[in-house]
């Protein structure tokens, strides 16, 4: 008796066109909702989740939808005497919800509006003598945040400030013998580490570290029957691991050794028609941040109703042209 192979089986009614409007539509009404439950409690993460919405926006072509003033409001005031910002008034500063809030003003091209000055010296301060970065204050280390800090400073034309060849070392010295990538030496390879990995190297310009066929084979390997991407071996299929997968092969120059017509239609079966977003996978609760994966994935998967997305910094890339920023690619 083999092993079971998890994965998941796509119902035969389950949706096989993209419903955009729907899309577009469920991302402005979720803002307005701020007493619902789920809004409430999801207070931690509101800087990473206005990111998720406005970026969904902008790349369906409707971010003049969203109220920009009250969006950069909301920003400056998470932002700390120490340069960081947080994800909500009161939270503490950290990497993640300072690279959500650099996106976000970038999206509106208003980087102008806080003091950005202060954001280069925080993110500056965070960088060890090995290289690698905490998160905040409080010291945790993770591949995640060697790509928030690059991608944050990139944005702000001040990459110089930081020891790129000591922050390039601690990634490369991430990487495991399968030719993925972890959230620190030794740690077990995951989709996610492997996009902010393989992001940071793009940012840097130091992507000749990877062999681009032992990853591009792993990251295939997440590929399973029902034609969805999983994070790990073993783990069932998730859309939004269409992201993480398919912007990394994307960067290393191996997306078309996906099936992508599978990949195309486990997507699609993702999307709620009735409620409009995506769920993880089909017949879940939707959310902004699968509806925002999912958009970018079938972007990058060549679907026109949707603007081309930055692989790199999973933002459009007019935006990313229009900023100047300069990336890597194999
Ligand atoms: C904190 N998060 C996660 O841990 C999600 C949980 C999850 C969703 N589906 C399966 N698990 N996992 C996740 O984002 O994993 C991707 C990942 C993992 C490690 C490094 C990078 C990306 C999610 C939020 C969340 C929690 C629970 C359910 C749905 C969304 C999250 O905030 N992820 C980050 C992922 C990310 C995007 N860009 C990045 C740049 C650098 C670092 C991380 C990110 C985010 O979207 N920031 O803007
Ligand atoms: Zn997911």
């Amino acid at each position: 008796m083999g092993t079971p192979i998890k994965d998941v089986v796509i119902p035969s009614n389950a949706p096989k066109t993209l419903f955009l409007q729907k899309h577009a539509d469920y991302i402005a009404a979720y803002g307005e909702k701020k007493d619902d439950y789920e809004y409430v409690m999801t207070e931690f993460l509101r800087m990473n989740g206005m990111y998720w919405g406005l970026t969904g926006m902008a790349l369906a072509g409707q971010l003049d939808r969203m109220d920009r003033s009250e969006v950069i409001c909301f920003v400056q005031s998470c932002q700390h005497e120490c340069g960081g910002f947080s994800c909500s008034v009161g939270h503490d500063p950290h990497l993640l919800s300072t690279l959500s809030a650099v996106q976000i003003l970038t999206l509106y091209n208003a980087l102008d509006a806080v003091n950005t000055e202060a954001v280069v010296k925080w993110v500056k301060s965070l960088q060890q003598a090995d290289g690698s970065f905490y998160g905040d204050k409080w010291g945790e280390v993770d591949t995640r945040f060697s790509f928030c800090a690059v991608a944050c400073l990139t944005l702000l034309h001040r990459l110089e400030e930081l020891d790129i060849d000591k922050a390039v070392e601690f990634v490369v010295s991430c990487m495991n013998f399968d030719g993925a990538f972890g959230c620190r030496p030794g740690s077990e390879s995951h989709s996610g580490q492997v996009y902010c990995c393989v992001g940071m190297l793009s940012v840097t310009g130091h992507l000749h570290h990877i062999n681009a066929d032992q990853l591009g084979w792993w990251l295939c390997e997440r590929q399973l029957a029902s034609g969805g991407l999983n994070g790990r071996p073993e783990k069932l299929p998730d859309v939004c691991y269409s992201w993480w997968v398919l912007a990394s092969l994307k960067i290393i120059d191996r997306l078309h050794w996906v099936d992508k017509d599978k990949l195309v239609q486990f997507i699609l079966a993702c999307q709620d028609e009735e409620t409009g977003g995506f769920a993880d996978r089909p017949g879940d609760m939707v959310d902004p941040f699968h509806t925002l994966f999912g958009l970018a994935a079938l972007s990058l998967l060549g679907d026109r109703a949707v603007k081309p997305v930055n692989p790199v910094l999973c933002m459009p890339e007019e935006d990313i042209r229009r900023a100047g920023v300069n990336l890597q690619f194999l």
